[in-house]
């Protein structure tokens, strides 16, 4: 069971073990951990660099994989969006603070990063290669989006991707 802690008025970290993590391995529900923070990225499969990659990575510590791939400063960020913890003190390495904690990232780069991710999506279906990903991650978008603006994006934009959806459903349809 993963430990709670509470460092100040607004920060609110849950802590995991490795082994807690080693659990989720599969493309239902896929973890793991880089530089000591623990990841849920079971909703980003439709990840730029390939659906395998991040599975057989799954319940893993997979640091050193992620740094040799050098992942630009945009996937760094967007990476906040899918981290739900960090790992207990016993069981951290050494030397991993280069990664940004999640309340530093600036709410409205978070949501253009959203957006990116989105629309890579989209392309991706356009090209005719993901079309019941595509699905999954528009819905995914409209309810992040939702939720993480206060503003007239809040109702706006998933009524805009709900009607984008359905006529990009329609032509891939009519062209298959
Ligand atoms: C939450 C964690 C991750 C996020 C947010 C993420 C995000 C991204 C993004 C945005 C890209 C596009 C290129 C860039 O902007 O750097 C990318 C590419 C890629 N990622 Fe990840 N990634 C994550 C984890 C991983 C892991 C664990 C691996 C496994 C080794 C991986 C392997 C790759 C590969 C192979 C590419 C393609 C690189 C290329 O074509 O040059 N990623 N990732």
């Amino acid at each position: 069971m993963a430990s709670e802690n509470n460092t100040g008025d607004t920060a609110y970290t849950k802590f995991y073990t490795r082994e807690e993590v080693a659990k989720h391995n599969d493309s239902k529900d896929l973890w793991f951990i880089i530089h000591n923070k623990v990841y849920n990225v079971t909703q980003f499969i439709s990840h730029p660099g390939g659906e395998e990659v991040l599975l057989e990575q799954g319940g893993q510590d997979c640091t050193e994989a992620f740094e040799d791939i050098g992942h630009s400063s945009d996937a760094r960020e967007l990476m906040e969006i899918f981290k739900i913890g960090e790992l207990v003190e016993e069981e951290r390495t050494q030397g991993n603070s280069e990664l940004t904690d999640v309340s530093d990232v600036d709410n409205s780069r978070t949501i253009d990063l959203y957006f990116l991710f989105c629309h890579s999506s989209y392309d991706c279906l356009i090209n005719g290669n993901c079309a019941t990903q595509i699905h999954k991650s528009i819905l995914y978008c409209d309810v992040i989006i939702a939720s993480c603006s206060g503003s007239w994006r809040s109702w706006l934009i998933p009524i805009a991707l709900g009607v984008l959806a359905t006529l990009v459903y329609r032509y891939f349809i009519k062209a298959h």
